[in-house]
């Protein structure tokens, strides 16, 4: 089945950039010249990508849409899911496709898919690895010797809530609430397994996944961001497999840089090679998960949809076809709920298994996100009034968080 050229957006109203005062401004009026201007710093880039960078600010700030130049790379596909928003203002377009075209234009400004010096080189890279070597990993990796001693119920809590608020880390996140990305390390400590401040798991279908993950299970896990987030995904998936719950298990990750600190293949090896040559515990989980990368037990995959502007209901039939093999999937992140479940103005009680429900495969979806953008689903009436009652930004400031699951 080939992919949708646009979202399908029954239901409710699409999320729109601009709408004023919304979080979606926001972000596309400071995170976006905010994160230009952070390449700028980390990267010594030549005249022609200082250029391209700065004309991309501008535009972003109040000009027009532009196209990708002609033969760019994916510059049919991009037209194609553009065609009704190239020329327009940032701020009328679906925010969701006005993020994921941002990513792709600051690549094409840095020369990232262009034969030259340029090439490859990650424009988020610099930032990726400043925090593999932060104190917050360093602390994290230590603190695997603590769990390695846990009974095994409470291994199991502490390993999933890891990679739940390791979601936490995401360095676009963090250029918003104002915290330096990765030098500082800047775990204060929740108890939690590492984020800033206390938080709150608002919905918890964590005994499907438990129920679920069984020998000899077929795991697909939709990675996040890298450094601090992929490392904990990575503690999550080991268990998994040295467990048995899990035979095999799929990582997907991004073909190129996209939305700041999404794990690409390279991030999985910097990630391993961190984890290896940390003392403890540490270096023995990271010596299984490259052993089980050499046996196939645990594969990256990286598919182009993975940077596509539209909800997972889009996919194509190779990545549903991968997906339908698997007994469980994890789905990682803000990114990939608005993904799943669609990127509106749902009601917060609109059911997450009906909203998921054509998601591939026979095993459940659990999504694992901390709340960083508008949309929320699955959640009580009485949850719903409450938080909202509470007059905090619950939705988008990080310290709320699901585990959602759509049961088989
Ligand atoms: O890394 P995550 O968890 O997917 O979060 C990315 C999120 O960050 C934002 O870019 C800004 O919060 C959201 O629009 C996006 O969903």
């Amino acid at each position: 089945m080939p992919e949708a050229d646009t979202a399908p957006s029954s239901g409710a109203p699409v999320i729109i950039g601009g709408a004023p005062g919304s979080f979606a401004r926001k972000v596309l009026t400071e995170r976006h010249p905010a994160l230009i201007q952070q390449v700028r710093d980390a990267i010594p880039y030549g005249p022609p990508e200082s250029q391209a960078l700065h004309v991309l600010r501008e535009e972003i700030e109040g000009g027009a849409i532009s196209p990708l130049p002609v033969g760019a790379h994916g510059y049919e596909q991009w037209n194609r899911w553009g065609r009704e928003y190239i020329g327009r203002s940032w701020f009328e377009v679906p925010f969701l496709w006005a993020e994921s075209y941002f990513y792709r234009r600051l690549l094409e400004a840095v020369g990232y898919f262009e034969a030259g010096p340029w090439q490859g080189i990650d424009p988020f890279g610099p930032a990726k690895r400043a925090e593999l070597r932060s104190r917050a990993v360093e602390e994290e990796l230590a603190a695997l010797d603590d769990v390695a001693g846990l009974p095994p119920e409470a291994r199991d809590l502490a390993v999933l809530h890891g990679a739940l608020w390791g979601n936490r880390a995401d360095l676009g996140f963090r250029i918003s609430s104002g915290r330096a990305a990765g030098a500082d390390g800047g775990s204060e400590g929740d108890g939690e397994g590492g984020g800033e401040g206390t938080g709150r798991v608002i919905v918890d279908d964590s005994a499907v996944l438990w129920e679920y993950a069984l020998p000899p299970g077929a795991v697909h896990v939709l990675a996040d961001n890298a450094g601090r987030e992929l490392t904990a995904d990575l503690v999550l998936i080991d268990h998994l497999l040295h467990t048995g719950r899990a035979a095999t298990v799929v990582l997907h990750v991004k073909p190129y840089p996209y939305f700041v600190s999404d794990a690409t293949t390279a991030d999985v090896v910097h990630c391993l090679r961190r984890m290896t040559r940390a003392p403890g515990h540490a270096a023995g989980v990271g010596a299984r998960l490259w052993e089980a990368m050499n046996s196939g037990c645990l594969a990256v995959h990286t598919h182009a949809f993975a940077c596509a502007p539209l909800p997972y209901a889009a996919m194509p039939g190779d990545l549903r076809d991968d997906l339908a093999r698997a007994t469980l999937v994890i789905a990682k992140g803000d990114l990939n709920y608005r993904r799943l479940v669609g990127d509106q103005h749902w009601p917060g009680t609109t059911s997450f298994a009906e909203l998921t429900s054509y998601f591939p495969g026979d095993g459940p979806l659990i999504a694992l996100r901390t709340l960083k953008s508008e949309v929320a689903v699955g959640l009580d009436a009485a949850a719903l009034d409450a938080l909202d009652a509470s007059g905090e930004p619950w939705r988008t400031n990080g310290t709320h968080a699901v585990i959602q699951a759509r049961r088989p």
